[in-house]
């Protein structure tokens, strides 16, 4: 049985970057990073644009000016203004090339034909310059970039509509177990209803992986095996649920023996999550996580998170971790390190009752892991302890 810490390092050791390209619709690229530097194909803004409703005018030495046209957003026109010209414009319209400043129209008294403007102006007072944000063949936004919402409507704003970005892992989840009912069917004598594909699904779906795939196999060496054999074929990296403990229906571990999935390491000295696996065969990562609901929630976000955060090219691999102020007690069974559900809150920490790993309960209301080391037998109130706080 290894260390918390000797499993990280050896989940962290055995990851990789997939460094594999996919085009995406740009308003459905949030969250995906940019594969490449995207140059923009226009100027932006594609013309010198008015950036207030009032007056564009050819500039001289006096306040007033003669009113000789008017342009509107959307205009294509031009007008030719003369020194002391000057024409009405709306915001986002194209100033005339003979217009060199803006005016307000707050600022700006009309008398028929004739406009007074309150000041004298500098040179391109109120126009936003052509290609102010970017120019035609320059960088728009470069490689690596995570695309935000403002980052879709500015790749847009170029009309640009696909983008090269960096491919999601495709990531199988497999359940396991003769006791387990698809939710919404009729509850029968020694089933219970299967939660942790879903569950694990909304995490990936919180993390922003949606190339997922379920698959689930009852308690059957054959199928086991050819289930998994597919779910690693096809995947980057396999979730199992269940089967993986010492039970003479636990058929995981022989089945990833047989599929010659090189084990990393099986059982981590931690609660939950003791019967933990971790292997690879080729370039799919394999961890096959207790069926317990709670452990194997647990082991995602403190392992499988990081193998997904290096598939991602990601710096940062691991959760954040930060200390809190504990509210409550909490007395520690067994020599484990432990991993507890709790609720987070502007530095203090509430440990919750019902830690079990059977117990999703108790996890539906947590916000955080409490890590409480093995030499840690009690936390007392007012302790200070490590917090990892669970992207939800
Ligand atoms: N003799 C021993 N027995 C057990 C040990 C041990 O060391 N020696 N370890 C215990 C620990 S700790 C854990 S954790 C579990 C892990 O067992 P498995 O990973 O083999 O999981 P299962 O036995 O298949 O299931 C455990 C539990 O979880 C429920 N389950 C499974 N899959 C799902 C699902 N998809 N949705 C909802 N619930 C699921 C299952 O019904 C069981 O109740 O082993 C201990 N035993
Ligand atoms: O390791 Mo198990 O997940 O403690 O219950």
């Amino acid at each position: 049985m290894i260390t918390i810490s000797e499993a990280i390092t050896i989940v962290k050791n055995n990851g990789h970057p997939l460094q594999q390209a996919t085009l995406k619709k740009v308003e459905k690229a949030g969250g995906y990073q940019l594969f490449e530097d995207i140059l923009s194909p226009i100027n932006m803004p594609p013309f010198r644009q008015s950036a207030m409703d009032g007056y564009a005018v050819h500039l001289h030495d006096d306040l007033d000016y003669e009113l000789v046209g008017e342009v509107k957003a959307g205009d294509g026109h031009t007008i030719e203004l003369n020194k002391g010209e000057a024409v009405r414009i709306f915001t986002g319209a194209a100033v005339p090339d003979t217009a060199n400043a803006v005016m307000m129209q707050e600022k700006v008294e009309t008398n028929g034909q004739n406009i007074t403007i309150a000041n004298q102006i500098p040179l391109e007072h109120n126009i936003r310059p052509l290609g102010e944000q970017v120019n035609s063949g320059g960088i728009a936004l470069k490689k690596g970039t995570k695309l935000t919402p403002a980052a879709i409507g500015y790749l847009l704003s170029l009309g640009i509509t696909e983008v090269p970005v960096f491919k999601k892992p495709n990531i199988a989840i497999v359940t396991t177990g003769n006791e387990l009912i698809a939710p919404g069917q009729p509850l029968s004598p020694g089933k219970i209803y299967e939660s942790n594909s879903k569950m694990l699904l909304a995490a990936l779906y919180n993390l922003k992986f949606y190339d997922v795939t379920l698959y689930n196999v009852e308690d059957d060496y054959g199928k086991t095996v050819k289930t998994l054999k597919k779910a690693i074929d096809d995947n980057d990296l396999v979730m199992i649920t269940g089967g993986i403990s010492v039970g003479d229906y636990d058929f995981v571990g022989t089945a990833l023996k047989e599929l010659k999935v090189d084990e990393l390491f099986y059982k981590v000295k931690q609660k939950p999550g003791k019967p933990l696996f971790f292997g690879k065969k080729d370039d799919t990562q394999v961890f096959a996580l207790p069926g317990n609901p709670a452990a194997a929630l647990s082991c995602f976000y403190v392992y499988v998170y990081i193998a997904l955060q290096h598939l991602m090219s990601r710096e940062d691999l691991e959760l954040p971790r930060i200390k809190a102020k504990a509210i409550n007690s909490f007395e520690k069974k067994g020599d484990r390190p432990q991993f507890l559900k709790g609720i987070y809150n502007n530095g203090n920490v509430e440990i919750l009752d019902g830690q079990n790993s059977s117990m999703l309960q108790t996890f539906a209301l947590s916000n955080a892991l409490i890590f409480v080391p093995a030499e840690v037998p009690k936390i007392n109130n007012n302790d200070t302890v490590e917090v990892i706080q669970l992207p939800i």
